[in-house]
């Protein structure tokens, strides 16, 4: 089958058996009433929380820019590589492993990649 057919049909059995649509028990995965109503609140905080830490990251690039962008204007480097070792310490410190990770996904979100 063409895949674009193939993902039409894909569409017509997901609407017909509701599986991605709105059925509240197949959308959390929860086996009881109460437990699809607890996963449903906290996800909504979820989805919160998410658009605050986006909001949080986008502010974070503005002013990794505002210093980056000095930087290179009095003649100096973008990246301060002793600065980036103090961030990564002090994400794992607070985060352990992941937390270095997680910091040099935001680093490159600020500075692009190296
Ligand atoms: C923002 C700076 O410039 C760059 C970006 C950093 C960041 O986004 O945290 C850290 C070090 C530099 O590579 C800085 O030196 O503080």
């Amino acid at each position: 089958m063409p895949t674009t057919t193939a993902a039409a049909a894909n569409i017509t059995t997901n609407i017909t058996t509701n599986v991605t649509t709105n059925d509240p028990a197949e959308k959390t995965g929860a086996r009881t009433e109460e437990a699809v109503g607890v996963i449903t609140d906290a996800r909504e905080r979820i989805d919160a929380l998410d658009d605050r830490i986006i909001g949080l990251v986008q502010e974070r690039m503005a002013v990794s820019a505002v210093i980056q962008d000095a930087r290179i204007a009095s003649g100096g480097r973008r990246v301060n590589l002793s600065r980036e070792m103090e961030i990564l310490a002090h994400y794992r410190d607070a985060l352990g492993k992941p937390g270095t990770s997680l910091a040099m996904t935001l680093l490159e979100l600020c500075r692009g990649r190296i």
